[in-house]
């Protein structure tokens, strides 16, 4: 049986317990009010019966006051009070939903991003970037406005057709009954309404996902816009993602805007009705002529709210489409979990760990769990501790996965990863991060100055730390010369320095913790030869006193590696020295005779 699925609005009442009292607290506020509201309309009939009725009147008759000049002074004081409390109700309502609304906006944006940051990386390559940012900001925001605007309104509504309804049952049940004909074609026509305005809500959501997913990527793209000159055809597919939500939108406006229109006819009926037939029963007697006038006002009452309806389920339709997309970001499940485990102390004098891969088998799948690549096929490799190995291997191999999983940013699907021997998956993040400093493919650094980006690891990391760290990976040098020095900022992304800079700040920033994992994948792959010098310069003095592990195309900048393993069809197919390589005369022999090669006939070339 398929369960039916649980209402967004109960999903978070079940959620949020602490916010529980204050709707409770926000609503008495709200009906309070209404009630109030609804009064002054009563005492109108009231002065009314005061003029019409002489000594007999209600107020009369209540306070056993004769003079009806004195009446009406005391109707005047009672409608002061009246309207001075709906004032304050009013106050109170408002500023209940209000800050209820900005609490639980901010809590629902903060426990949304908290759970997005916890996702596997698996979950981000399935979904663009700026659709989340379009949960985290339009959807959040859209949350925020109906509480702020259509909560309040719904329980209003509600109260004032309640209330309106009491006054006249207890008026005249006959016209009770007559103007309360309309109320189901008009709650009628709203639910209808709202169950075809829903899924086209949902189109307008999807579309302003989609436009936002396409904006974030090309602005995170725009140099590669700009080389390709693509510039116009990307703003063509900008403009039809936002033709197709204005389209979106339009379809929605053009059903709810007939709303409105269509629910004055049905209040037109209602007030004719409590007119003409309350007219008649006064002028035969039956009614008194202050019921009668307080019945007419009422109406205007219960039925004018009521057109507000279609606006309220306009807000409600949103905010829960909105809030659905908030709690299934925050209920999306996480398939990598840390383990509780922090690494045994190193043993005496290691300054490393050891890393092992022990029939490792790994496979990257789409989003429905089928196989996309299969990558490592039983992958067994050991680094001793302090010792350095490469890894090597045709494009494509699975090197970088190799690190991947080491940083357990996937999980193995089968074999085991370790480090001193305990499972990766076993360790918390922190310790098993914390050991390990990485400088990826891709030299991302955070818009802020260099020192801010160095400490990004370490957040209280001495100066002289950060000194000491620039000064291995050979970044020092550049650094001093700055305009700021390590104050400089270095620009979103760090585009305000060269490649090569960033490249050596990434190895910076990764030797501030002084981890005792090195891990470089392809560290020198993007740079000129004097970084590459530097950068081995740098490898030479900082591999010493940790383990490291470096992926390289070039195998020069490896040579000296104490193994290197040859990764080929999702397994080590070699292993060994530079030496016992070449010996071999097998993979890596050949790729050393291409890359050597190159060089040889380069320099021919020149001579
Ligand atoms: N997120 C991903 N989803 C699906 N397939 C992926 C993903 N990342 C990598 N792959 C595929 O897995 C294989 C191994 O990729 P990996 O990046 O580990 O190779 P590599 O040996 O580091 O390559 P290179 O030397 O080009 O950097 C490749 O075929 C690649 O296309």
């Amino acid at each position: 049986m398929i369960e039916a699925p649980v209402h967004p609005l109960r999903r978070l009442w079940r959620r949020a317990p602490r916010y529980r009292g204050r709707v409770v607290m926000g609503t008495v506020w709200a009906v309070l009010n209404q009630v109030f509201d609804i009064l002054p309309e009563l005492l109108i009939g009231v002065a009314i019966d005061v003029v019409v009725r002489e000594e007999g009147s209600f107020v009369g008759q209540w306070t056993g006051i004769d003079d009806r000049e004195a009446q009406l002074f005391v109707l005047a004081g009672v409608t002061a009070v009246v309207w001075l409390l709906e004032s304050l109700t009013e106050y109170l309502a408002q500023r209940s939903w209000r800050t209820l609304s900005q609490a639980l906006q901010h809590d629902l944006r903060m426990d949304a991003y908290g759970h997005v940051q916890e996702l596997e990386l698996a979950w981000f390559e399935d979904r663009e970037a700026g659709r989340l940012l379009t949960v985290l900001n339009d959807d959040v925001n859209q949350l925020e406005r109906f509480l702020d605007v259509g909560a309040l309104q719904i329980i209003q509504t509600a109260t004032s057709v309640v209330a309106v309804g009491a006054v006249f049952l207890v008026i005249s049940p006959l016209l009770a009954l007559l103007a309360f004909l309309p109320i189901p074609v008009i709650v009628g026509g709203s639910l209808l309404f709202q169950r075809r305005l829903e899924p086209r809500y949902a189109k307008v959501r999807e579309q302003a996902g989609r436009l936002g997913g396409l904006i974030g990527g090309n602005l995170g793209g725009i140099a590669t816009i700009k080389a390709f000159g693509a510039e116009r055809r990307e703003s063509l597919r900008v403009e039809a993602a936002s033709d197709a939500y204005a389209e979106a939108n339009r379809a929605a406006i053009t059903l709810s805007a007939a709303f409105v229109p269509i629910i004055r006819v049905a209040i037109l009926c209602g007030f004719m009705v409590t007119l003409v037939v309350g007219g008649h029963l006064t002028l035969n007697g039956t009614l008194e002529v202050g019921m009668y006038s307080v019945l007419v006002f009422m109406t205007q009452r219960l039925l004018w709210p009521l057109t507000r309806l279609g606006e309220t389920l306009d807000l409600y339709q949103r905010g829960t489409a909105s809030l659905r997309r908030i709690l299934d970001l925050i209920d999306a499940p996480i398939s990598v979990r840390p383990g509780a485990r922090e690494l045994p102390p190193a043993a005496d004098g290691e300054r490393g760990r050891a890393v092992s891969f022990d029939a490792v088998e790994f496979v990257y799948r789409d989003g429905d769990g089928s196989v996309r690549t299969r990558v490592l096929d039983g992958l067994e490799l050991e680094v001793r501790s302090g010792e350095t190995h490469a890894i090597v291997g045709p494009t494509g191999a699975g090197k970088s996965t190799v690190v991947k999983l080491l940083l357990r940013l996937y999980d193995a699907e089968g074999g085991t990863v370790a480090i001193d021997g305990v499972p990766v998956g076993e360790l918390s993040f922190e310790s098993l991060r914390g050991a390990i400093g990485y400088v990826g493919q891709d030299t991302f650094l955070f818009d802020g100055s260099v020192a801010d980006n160095l400490r990004y690891g370490m957040p209280d990391a001495t100066d002289e730390q950060l000194r000491a760290a620039a000064e291995a990976a050979e970044a020092h040098e550049f650094v001093a010369a700055l305009p700021h020095g390590y104050d400089t900022p270095v620009g979103e992304r760090g585009v305000r320095l060269s490649g090569g800079q960033r490249q050596r700040l990434t190895i910076a920033r990764a030797l501030v913790r002084d981890p005792a994992i090195l891990v470089l994948d392809e560290a020198t792959s993007a740079v000129d030869n004097e970084t590459e010098a530097a950068i081995q310069r740098s490898l030479l003095r900082i591999s010493r006193e940790r383990t490291t592990i470096v992926i390289a195309h070039r195998l020069s900048t490896i040579r000296h590696a104490d193994r290197i393993h040859v990764l080929d069809g999702g397994r080590v197919a070699e292993a060994g020295t530079h030496d016992e390589l070449l010996a071999l005369r097998g993979r890596y022999a050949a790729l050393w005779a291409v890359q050597t090669g190159e060089v040889a006939q380069a320099d021919a070339a020149l001579d």
